[in-house]
């Protein structure tokens, strides 16, 4: 790694960090799985209750449920999102990455390529968020010998008998909500990102590691803040069709959703997810901008 005061940056022969954001996802994915359950789940009564049971229940591997599809589709997600925004950047100012610092895009191409990036890949993220959404909420414990084996027996038999019972498009059941979350969210990430690295660096130079790794981590919880109401509805709409009834579309599970649980029920997993944005979006970002250097 790069001293805090060197810039990331500029150290092209530097040791590449390899697969950051696989590492930041496993270190991350027991948060996830807590946020997801005490979003769909209304058994537990607040994070420490569903660690403790999850922990009883099911042991440590409890917490690592549905990991196994992110890992894989984290990096392609993440790349389709860094290079749909970057190119979007190209295309919307016509200059290069490296005329970037000179001539920096403003706010608002920001926001329209962080769009533009967040709508593509929602799609490409909705069957693996699906599965692993599924599988987090499985809260049986290890198979014993003799007791009832979970509904999937991991991510590929969750695929296929998703596909078997619903078809193609059972697969993407819950991506209109989840576009809809990420598509305005991660305008809000790179527009909060490029701001905090703009105001701690001075014009014209690229920013420090450390002003990377903060900027980015920033970036992860605001969005996240403002991506968790429909991140609620979305990881409902997943579990939806299963012991729960289905909705009738993204507007019933909305209103039956604050109808039974009242307004807060949009916030469920906020402060857990909040806490684990920082340290993966700070990684995600500081790998990036070494690679956009690095080919740059
Ligand atoms: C608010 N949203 C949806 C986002 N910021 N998404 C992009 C970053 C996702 C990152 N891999 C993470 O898991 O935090």
């Amino acid at each position: 790694m790069t001293g805090a005061g060197e810039s990331v940056i500029n150290n092209p022969g530097r040791r590449r960090a390899s697969g950051p954001g696989a590492l930041g996802l496993v270190l991350g994915h027991p948060f996830d799985t807590v946020k997801v359950r005490l979003q769909t789940q209304t058994t537990y009564q607040g994070i420490i209750d569903c660690m403790v049971k999850t922990y009883r229940h099911e042991s440590l591997l409890g917490f690592f449920k549905g990991m196994s599809f992110p890992i894989v589709s984290i990096a392609v997600v993440n790349s389709i999102l860094f290079g749909v925004y970057s190119n979007a950047l190209l295309v919307l100012t016509a200059t290069s990455h490296q005329e970037r610092r000179a001539q920096p895009p403003s706010y608002t191409h920001v926001f329209i390529a962080g769009c533009t990036g967040g709508f593509l890949q929602a799609y490409c993220l909705a069957p693996f968020d699906l599965i692993k959404v599924r599988l987090q909420n499985q809260t049986e414990p290890r198979a014993q010998p003799g007791s009832p084996p979970p509904r999937y027996q991991g991510p590929v038999h969750c695929a296929a008998s998703i596909f078997q019972a619903e078809g193609p498009r059972g697969l993407f059941r819950g991506a209109w909500a989840l576009t809809l979350r990420d598509t305005p969210t991660l305008g809000i990430y790179f527009v909060t990102y490029e701001w905090l690295c703009r105001q701690s660096t001075p014009d014209g130079q690229n920013p420090s590691s450390a002003t990377v790794l903060v900027a980015g981590g920033f970036a992860g919880i605001t969005s996240w803040v403002t991506a968790t109401p429909l991140d609620v509805i979305k990881s409902r709409m997943q579990m939806a069709g299963l012991e729960q009834r289905a909705y009738r579309g993204l507007l019933d599970c909305v209103v039956s959703s604050v109808r039974q649980e009242g307004l807060g029920v949009f916030f469920r997993g906020l402060t857990i997810n909040s806490a684990r944005a920082f340290p993966v979006n700070a990684v995600t970002f500081l790998s990036y901008e070494y690679l956009l250097h690095s080919w740059g």
